[in-house]
């Protein structure tokens, strides 16, 4: 399917963006992040294969699977907070050094962006990285350019797969579920758009647990966003 089809034909939209995994494969800054924070506590590096599908629903959510070694961590091994707590403030430490250093945007990512801003688009981030990294990944990229907003993971009380963060976001920019379309490469993402009404675009690249992104339910699933031209 088109991006036009996604829209109706009723142009300009909005579009909204997810960040990590679908514009900037941002998973080697998270993996040394993550890892560093891991050793500073005596515990076993994860490494990258592991961290990059840890990705997705939020800073907090990847310390806590990282704390288990796995992506199903269960609420009752989240106890310790103490060192939750120690945890969490490692990691924000290592990531705000390690945030844009190995960061490189996904192909195709550029012309899709440059096309849609060519119709009269308006563009927006919906990310649950926290807020604090956003702009600086966004500007050690050059995407800021794109995008006249980004809503980050605690610009809000809630993260995706709440609708919340892509509603606001799209109002904000004028848009209406009509003429608006949430572009990710996760279930959050998809789950989001579903519950906002708003038409969804899956990509395959990027940071579904490892899963397929197939059958999630969004309306196209491409693997580049080239192909969405
Ligand atoms: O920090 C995360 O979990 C990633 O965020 P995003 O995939 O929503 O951009
Ligand atoms: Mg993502």
């Amino acid at each position: 399917m088109s991006l036009a089809g996604l829209f109706n034909n009723r142009w300009p939209g909005v579009a909204l963006f997810d960040l990590d995994g679908t514009l900037v494969d941002s998973a080697p800054d998270l993996a040394a992040a993550v890892d560093q924070m891991l050793e500073h506590l005596g515990r076993t590096p994860a490494g990258l294969d592991k961290v990059r599908n840890w990705v997705g629903n939020g800073s907090a959510v990847l310390v806590r699977r990282a704390l288990a070694g796995r992506i199903d961590w269960e609420p009752a091994e989240a106890k310790d907070d103490a060192l939750f707590n120690d945890a969490m403030a490692i990691f924000y430490h290592c990531y705000g050094q390690h945030n844009g250093r190995h960061a490189r945007v996904f192909d195709g990512v550029e012309e899709c962006l440059e096309h849609l801003k060519g119709l009269g688009c308006r563009l927006a981030i919906v990310t649950n990285k926290p807020d604090q990294f956003v702009a600086p990944l966004l500007e050690q990229t050059g995407l800021d350019k794109w995008f006249e907003l980004a809503v980050g993971g605690d610009t809000l009380p809630v993260k995706k797969p709440d609708p919340a963060p892509l509603l606001h976001a799209m109002e904000k920019l004028g848009g209406t579920p009509g003429t608006t379309v949430m572009v990710g490469d996760s279930a959050a993402d998809v789950n989001a758009a579903l519950a906002a009404s708003i038409p969804c675009v899956a990509v395959r690249y990027g940071y579904n647990f490892g899963g397929s992104v197939d059958s999630l339910g969004a309306d196209a699933v491409v693997d580049s966003l080239a192909e969405l031209l």
